[in-house]
Parts: structure tokens; C-alpha cells; sequence
């Protein structure tokens, strides 16, 4: 059965990025509608941010109540691997999505479920579950907010030994004894830290020198010192050149350049991520199927006046907070375009995605948490900035030793000596995921250092730090 409609924008990809177009175009009185292939909602609600965060607050909220004296005790047991798995299950919904559809019925959305891709410029076909086609038409815009999925080394063997990926990393339901995990990025040492206190032996291979190589390197060294503490084995320096699965079960090898091989029940690859644009029609509108999609600041992709890619798929930032942030300007300037006014995308105007550039904050929950907003030292650096780097120790707050015992971590500001404002900040502890926005706002508004030290942190928080660093700048004290 064919069917033929007609609206103002359609989105292809209801992840949170997709989701977040069709509410801003609706809220702006265009009509919409969403093409979904799995589940509205996308990988951040079920395979992604919210099971992986669920796995890891059990893991951080017991590891900071084992450095309170008093409460210590009381939460010496193992998890109860579970209950935790139940809590998971609950934050995705079960892997339902009924309340996204309520949503976006009530936003008055249109909503098709299947493959979409586009047939030419403004056009999209979908082809539904039940065999059902329709032909979908904009007026305005299409937008591509289909996401990316994890990628696999084209490695002997792997195939057929069925690796983890960050699907199953989330939605397990079972501890395997042994979790080789390839890849020191985000999701290999988030999902180190959960499986490892989850109760498996955790054997981390990274081919670099170190964890978290987009961050300042100190965070990584910070990170993987923990994890060894606990009991994980972190090997760096290595690269991965065949797995093995007899038969497809029972344990796997992973065999390393040199020969050397580590065994376990199961192996993550999380090695990266890949645009989902190869079977989207990009060919039929003159783009390279499979290829990330080049946008300028209103999120419209390059040499075209209707096609916007929005989220993960731009390759921007592959984070869903700034996809949303994304999403809410691509919208605005689809709105002011089809009223036939505003193509103006001025920096850090309503229309323009400007944060992307330099102000993209990430918190990643491990343990010890890491967090930063902004250019790292070395990135100020290659940009042509003239800068300086202060760091102190957290522990020099009377906050950190009330917040845990022992507390240990380091945080980084890297100024821009010229300007006297914050490029980037970055911090690694306990609990500094709650401290980043406010290094976020210091480095959006470029507010300027002589004007920082009128922001007073409360007594006694971990915040204070920022009155440490302030006093390292002004000192004149050079990083450890
Ligand atoms: C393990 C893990 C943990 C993460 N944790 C965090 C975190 O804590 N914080 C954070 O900010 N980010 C996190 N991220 C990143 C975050 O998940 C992504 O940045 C975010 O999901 C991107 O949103 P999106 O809408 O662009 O794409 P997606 O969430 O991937 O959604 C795209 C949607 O498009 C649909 N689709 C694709 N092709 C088609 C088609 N042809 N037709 C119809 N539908 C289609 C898909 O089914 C999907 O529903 C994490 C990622 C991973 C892998
Ligand atoms: N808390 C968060 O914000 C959060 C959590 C998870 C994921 N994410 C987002 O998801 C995206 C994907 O995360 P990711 O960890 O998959 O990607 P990533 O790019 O962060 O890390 C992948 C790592 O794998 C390594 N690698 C690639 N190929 C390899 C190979 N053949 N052998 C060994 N190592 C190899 C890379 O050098 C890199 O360090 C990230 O960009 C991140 O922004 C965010």
C-alpha cells in the first residue's frame, strides 16, 4: 500500500537529537513528522547513556560511601548485580516505548515507524514493519538525525566470535566471569568500571599510551591508576590482531601483536563509532552514502538548502546534550526560514550551533569521575592560543576531605593569556561531574578571570577549588 503526505519538515531518526527537531519545528506552529526504525527514543534511552549510566550509579554512589568514616562499613558487601540490572531494565522502559509515543502525540507528530531514506531532494520514502510504503513530502527541510553505531576492526576471527558491542555492554542481564575490553575511549572505561564492580575480572587493552586520550592526560592517568587499584588489569601500548571463538562459545582469545593473548567469557569492542548514513539515500540527493555529513552552524548540510544532518551524524560532538543543543537551533533556523526570514546564523546567535567549536562539555562517570568544557592544554595549543595551564590538587579544599576521605583528585584551568578568559577546565574526582557547569558558563560567556574571583564558591564545597586555581593563576604557579 502506498501512501502519500505532506508536511512542513520530516525527521529521519527519532533519537533524542530527532525528537528534539519535531519539538522545536511543532513548538514554532510547522507541522512534522518522524521517521523511527527501532525504537522512539534511540540509542541514549536504551543501548547508550541511560542503561550505562544506571549500571554506574550503584558502582560510584558505594565507592564514595566507602571513603565516608562511619558509613564505610555499611556498604562492604558486593552489589547485588540484580537489583542493579532490574533498576536498568526500569530506566530503559524495558526497552518499550510507549511514552515516547504518547509524547509525541500529544506534541501532535506524526509518527511512521520503518527504514527511512531519502528519494531525492525533499522527499523521503519509509518502508514500514508490515510491508506498508509511504512517500513522505517536505515543504521546508529534512532532517537526518540517525545516530551512528559502534564500529568493528576488521580483525581475523571476530566475527564469528561474537564480540560485545556497546549494545551488549549495556543491556546484559549476566556477569561474565571475564570482560576483555578493547579500547580506552569512553565507553571502554565506563563500561570497565561498571562490569569490573559488577564482579568480573577486567582485562582494558588499549593501543594508545593512555585512557581517555581526548582529555588532558592527567585524567587518564588518574582513571587507570584507580582501575588498577581495584583490581583490573589496564594494559596500554597494545594492539589487537585476531580473536578466537572455537565454534562460536566458550571462552574467547584475543591474540596481541607479538602473541601474547589474554582469555576471557567475553570481549567489548569499544573501538569507535560510525555514521548510520550508509542505506539513507544520501546517493540520491548527490552525498556519499556512509560518510559523516559536513553542516554549517544551523546544522544544513553543506551545498544544500533543505537537507540538515543534526546529532551523532554531523560527527560534531558525539554527545546527547549536544545534539539537543543542536537539534533546538537547527530547529529555530528551520522555523525562521520557512517565515521567510533570519538566514543569518551569527555566532552564538539563536541560529548557530557555536558551542560546538570550543565549549563542548563532557562528564564521563567513571571512578574517579572525569569532567571537562572546552580546549585541553595541548589543543589550545595547536590552535595558536597563547596560554597558561594551572592545576591544583582537589584534596586542598576543606570540601574534598568532608565530601570522602582521602579524597584524590586534580583539576586543570587553561587560560587565554591574551583575553584573560577560561579556554578550558578539567577536573578528575569524586563527584566533579556536578562541577562542571559552572566551568561550562565561565567558558561560553568568556567571562573574564578579574570577574571570576567576584563568583564566590560556598564553604565548605568541592567548588571551592575554583578559588585554588584562581589564586595558582594569579601566583603564578606552574603545573606539577
Ligand atoms: C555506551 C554509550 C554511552 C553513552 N553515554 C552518554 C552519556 O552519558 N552522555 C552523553 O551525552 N552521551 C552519551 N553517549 C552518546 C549518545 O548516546 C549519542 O550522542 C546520542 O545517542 C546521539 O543521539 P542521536 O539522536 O544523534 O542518535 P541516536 O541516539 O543514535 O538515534 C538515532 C535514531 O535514528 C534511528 N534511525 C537510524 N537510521 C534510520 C533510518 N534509516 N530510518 C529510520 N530511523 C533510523 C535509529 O534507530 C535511532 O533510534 C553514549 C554513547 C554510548 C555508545
Ligand atoms: N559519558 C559520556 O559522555 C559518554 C559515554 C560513552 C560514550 N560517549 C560518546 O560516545 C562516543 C563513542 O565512544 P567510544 O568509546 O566508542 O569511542 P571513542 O572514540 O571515545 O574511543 C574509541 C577508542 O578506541 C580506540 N580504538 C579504535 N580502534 C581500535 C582498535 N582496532 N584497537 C584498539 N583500540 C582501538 C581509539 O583509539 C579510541 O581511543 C564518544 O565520542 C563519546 O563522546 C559519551
Amino acid at each position: 500500500m502506498e501512501n502519500e503526505h505532506e508536511y512542513d519538515v520530516v525527521v529521519l531518526g527519532a533519537g533524542p537529537v530527532g525528537e528534539n527537531v519535531v519539538d522545536r519545528v511543532r513548538a514554532a506552529g510547522l507541522t512534522a513528522a518522524i521517521v523511527e526504525a527501532e525504537l522512539l527514543g534511540g540509542e541514549c534511552s536504551y543501548w547508550a547513556c541511560m542503561p550505562s549510566k544506571a549500571l554506574l550509579r550503584p558502582v560510584l554512589a558505594r565507592s564514595d560511601a566507602r571513603k565516608v568514616p562511619g558509613l564505610r562499613e555499611a556498604v562492604y558487601g558486593p552489589l547485588d548485580a540484580l537489583d542493579v540490572f532490574a533498576h536498568r531494565d526500569e530506566t530503559v522502559g524495558h526497552w518499550k516505548d510507549d511514552g515516547q509515543v504518547d509524547w509525541l502525540d500529544s506534541i501532535g507528530v506524526r509518527v511512521y515507524r520503518g527504514h527511512g531514506s531519502l528519494a531525492g531532494p525533499r522527499r523521503v520514502t519509509v518502508d514500514g514493519p508490515e510491508g506498508e510504503h509511504h512517500v513522505l513530502t517536505a515543504r521546508h527541510a529534512v532532517a537526518v538525525c540517525t545516530g551512528s553505531r559502534a564500529v568493528l576492526p576488521p580483525l581475523p576471527g571476530l566475527s564469528g566470535a561474537r564480540p560485545w558491542t556497546s549494545r551488549e555492554a549495556t543491556s546484559a542481564d549476566r556477569v561474565p566471569g571475564r570482560l576483555v575490553v578493547v579500547g580506552g575511549g569512553v565507553v571502554g572505561v565506563e563500561m570497565a568500571t561498571a562490569w569490573h564492580a559488577l564482579g568480573s575480572h577486567v582485562t582494558l587493552l588499549v593501543r594508545g599510551d593512555g585512557l581517555l586520550p581526548r582529555m588532558e592526560p592527567f585524567v587518564g592517568e588518574r582513571v587507570a591508576e584507580a582501575l588498577r587499584a581495584r583490581g583490573a588489569d589496564v594494559l596500554t601500548g597494545v594492539s589487537v590482531e585476531a580473536v578466537v571463538r572455537d565454534g562460536g562459545s566458550g571462552p574467547v582469545t584475543v591474540v596481541l601483536e607479538g602473541g601474547d593473548t589474554v582469555e576471557g567469557d567475553e570481549v567489548l569492542f569499544a573501538t569507535g563509532r560510525a555514521p548510520r548514513t550508509e542505506s539513507v539515500g544520501l546517493e540520491t540527493v548527490g552525498l556519499e552514502p556512509g560518510s559523516w555529513l559536513d553542516v554549517d552552524d544551523s546544522l544544513r548540510v553543506t551545498g544544500t538548502d533543505w537537507l540538515y544532518a543534526v546529532g551523532d551524524v554531523n560527527h560534531r560532538a558525539l554527545l546527547t546534550h549536544q545534539g539537543k543543543y543542536q537539534a533546538r537551533i537547527a530547529g529555530a533556523a528551520i522555523a525562521a526560514r520557512a517565515a521567510g526570514g533570519a538566514s543569518d546564523a551569527a555566532p552564538w546567535g539563536p541560529l548557530a550551533a557555536s558551542a560546538d567549536h570550543g565549549a563542548v562539555p563532557q562528564v564521563v562517570f567513571c571512578d574517579p569521575e572525569a569532567a571537562a568544557v572546552g580546549l585541553s592544554l595541548a589543543e589550545a595549543e595547536r590552535a595558536g592560543h597563547r596560554v597558561r595551564a594551572v592545576d591544583v590538587e582537589m584534596s586542598s579544599v576543606a570540601g574534598a576531605g568532608l565530601y570522602a576521605q582521602g579524597y584524590r583528585g586534580r583539576a586543570r584551568l587553561v587560560v587565554d593569556l591574551d583575553r584573560e578568559v577560561l579556554l578550558g577546565a578539567t577536573f578528575v574526582g569524586p563527584a566533579v561531574g556536578e562541577l562542571l557547569h559552572a566551568a561550562t558558563v565561565a567558558v561560553t560567556a568568556e567571562v573574564p578571570v578579574a570577574r571570576l574571583w567576584h563568583a564566590v564558591p560556598s564553604y565548605p564545597t568541592l567548588s571551592e577549588v575554583w578559588l585554588r586555581l584562581l589564586e595558582a593563576y594569579r601566583d603564578g604557579a606552574d603545573p606539577a
